[in-house]
């Protein structure tokens, strides 16, 4: 009989600035929770986002976050994520360079590390506008290490260059 695994929650983000980027976040959301160890909680709206860091000139980024529900480990919901960033074509050529699909994982649980494969929470979540501000939206009170997400994201250097996704596109709108 095998040992009953715990269920942890993780806050997920999602970020592309190469290709059909709206198309790439929706089904990257559905190959991550498409496997019963994960299971989708909530999912936040997709923003518009400046590139932070990276060369110069590349797009801008689409970012949203998710939370889930896994029974993985940190490292098998890492492995997990690096596999949905593979089916999507990620390279990894120039550090913060342009990509089709980046997942990294914020918080899981309260686990905490300083492991370079795997550091938890995010090391730089904490002054990154595109990940607090859509996780902010999704969930008004969550916290990062104690702090409110809200209000970390307000005091980003990046929150300026963020802008809502109209639901339809701009042509279409009277
Ligand atoms: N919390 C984490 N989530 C995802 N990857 C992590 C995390 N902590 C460490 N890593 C490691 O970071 C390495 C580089 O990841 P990646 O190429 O996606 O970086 P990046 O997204 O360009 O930059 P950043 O780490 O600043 O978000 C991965 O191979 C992974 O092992
Ligand atoms: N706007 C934006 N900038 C970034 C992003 C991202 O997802 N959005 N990801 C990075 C590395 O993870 C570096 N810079």
């Amino acid at each position: 009989m095998s040992a009953t695994r715990v269920l942890t929650r993780a806050i997920l983000a999602l970020g592309s600035n190469l290709g059909e980027r709206e198309g790439t976040l929706q089904s990257a959301v559905g190959d991550l929770v498409d496997r019963p160890e994960v299971r989708l909680q909530n999912v936040s709206p997709v923003v518009s986002t400046k590139p932070v860091g990276g060369p110069a000139g590349q797009p801008d980024f689409l970012n949203m976050v998710i939370a889930v529900e896994t029974t993985l480990t940190s490292r098998e919901l890492l492995a997990h994520c690096q596999a949905v960033e593979s089916l999507h074509h990620r390279t990894r050529e120039v550090r913060w360079g342009a990509r089709t699909l980046d997942v990294d994982i914020i918080i899981y649980g309260d686990e905490q590390s300083s492991d370079p494969v795997l550091t938890l929470p995010h090391p730089r979540a904490g002054e990154r506008a595109f990940v607090l501000y859509p996780w902010s939206l999704m969930d008004p009170n969550a916290t990062l290490v104690g702090e409110s997400v809200a209000q970390l994201a307000q005091s980003a250097p990046d929150m300026a260059g963020i802008f809502h996704v109209p639901d339809e596109p701009a042509a279409l709108a009277p």
